[in-house]
């Protein structure tokens, strides 16, 4: 990972020198383009600071807090200091209070158990203590200039160790119970099909379809839209709607899934990842979408394109390689990030199942690629969770514990 200060020479010849923040590009560097053009001056975002500024009629400093327990070389090219801190960038002030504001929070994994690791047991898992860190959530966000207007919960919600205790009803409704103070958008992860049905989550509160859209995609695939305030959607996928899990052994869906699976993974335990680089995601755990449901996306992304909106999608695996670390990878990525990036409203796509986190700026199309850190991994005198202000031209994330303050710019094409 890049972080500090130090040169990139990418592979066109190009050449960026200067301040990196958890491999972004923020503060002030010299980027030397192959036809010998430069630019010099402060970054955000990767982007360069005065293309962000065109709208503005007056500026405020934004302090970004950056961690500062990263600092690596990436492969031979990237030269190694000393790292930032905290840096001062300046923003577009004009709308002080933001129009909205949401919460996002991501795999809670809560178990009544005691305190275990992940499957390489490189990283603690505090099965217990992750409903105190959703109470630390709902209390911050509770207590919040603008109060989150609802909340992103991006799936994991309990953990599979649930189903082997027979406890998946007690640990869901005592989840449940702390999150009906708000309206919670959930998504689906790997964990709910570890205790329940695709049938039983369909038909129970972890479905949060908002009435009248239910049967859009189909009546089997959960994904749906909603926009909160006018001029912005949301868009919930089913990161799970091609998969083994969920689906019965006998069904159309699950054979489907399980000869997609084989082509790439010939491991008697399929939670295996074969060979290396992206083709680890062929692993059991994940999934990935249908042709039904990536023309659906279309749809909807051509309306909002039409509409000038600019769209956000939640999804529980992430999908572009460079986010995440590839075992956690959406199988089908490809085609996806094709889909989004055929149109020009989406802004940001955020992501859990990646428990170590992860952020990519996609500067072809300008969508920013978050991961959340996950809450089962956190430990309990930290926290991983974010309220995001959205104003006009920007996202402004603030994060708490483990996740990191960011600023997602709007690409232009996107304002109106
Ligand atoms: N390399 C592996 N080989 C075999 N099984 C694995 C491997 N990695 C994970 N698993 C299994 O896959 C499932 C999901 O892995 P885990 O790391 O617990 O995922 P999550 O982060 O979603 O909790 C678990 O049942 C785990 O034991």
């Amino acid at each position: 990972m890049k972080h500090g200060q130090g040169t990139l020479y990418y592979p066109d010849g190009s050449k960026f020198e200067g301040t990196w923040v958890k491999d972004v590009r923020e503060g002030h560097g010299v980027y030397a383009y192959p036809n010998g053009d430069m630019y010099e001056g402060e970054w955000l975002n990767h982007m360069r600071y005065p293309r962000m500024l065109t709208h503005a009629h007056t500026l405020f400093t934004l302090t970004v807090k950056s961690h500062d327990h990263f600092s690596s070389c990436c492969g031979n090219k990237f030269v190694k200091t000393p790292i930032v801190r905290r840096q001062t960038v300046m923003v577009d002030a004009r709308p002080q209070q933001p129009l909205f504001a949401f919460g996002v929070i991501a795999d809670i994994q809560y178990a009544d158990i005691d305190d275990g690791y992940n499957f390489q047991r490189t990283n603690r898992r505090y099965y217990r203590s992750s409903i105190e860190l959703l109470r630390n959530a709902l209390d911050s966000w509770s207590k919040a200039a603008v109060r989150p207007g609802f909340i992103l919960q991006l799936g994991d919600l309990i953990d599979g160790h649930n189903k082997l205790l027979a406890a998946s009803d007690r640990a869901v409704d005592a989840v449940l119970k702390e999150l009906c103070s708000v309206d919670a958008h959930h998504v689906w992860g790997n964990h709910e099909f570890y205790n329940f049905s695709r049938d039983w989550l369909l038909r129970s509160k972890l479905n949060s379809t908002p009435q009248g859209s239910q049967k859009e995609v189909g009546s089997n695939v959960y994904a749906y839209h909603f926009s909160p305030y006018p001029g912005f959607t949301f868009i919930v996928l089913d990161a799970y709607d091609v998969a083994l899990l969920g689906r019965e052994e006998s069904s159309p869906g699950y054979r489907e899934a399980l000869t997609l699976l084989r082509r790439f993974n010939k491991n008697d335990n399929l939670n295996c990842p074969p060979g290396v680089g992206l083709l680890q995601r062929f692993v059991m755990f994940n999934g990935g979408f249908s042709k039904k449901q990536l023309s659906w996306l279309d749809s909807v992304l051509t309306s909002t394109d039409e509409r000038h909106e600019k769209v956000t999608i939640a999804c529980h695996l992430p999908v572009h390689p460079n986010s995440t670390d590839p075992l956690c990878l959406l199988w089908n990525f490809d085609e996806v990030l094709a889909v989004i990036r055929s149109h020009s409203s989406v802004v940001c796509f955020m992501a859990g199942h990646d428990h170590d986190g992860g952020y990519y700026f996609d500067e072809d199309t300008g969508i920013h690629h978050v991961t959340f850190e996950g809450v089962i991994e956190t430990p309990p005198d930290s926290n991983a969770f974010a309220i995001v202000s959205v104003y006009e031209d920007r996202m402004e994330l603030k994060g708490s514990g483990r996740v990191a303050d960011r600023v997602f710019f709007f690409p232009q094409s996107c304002r109106s």
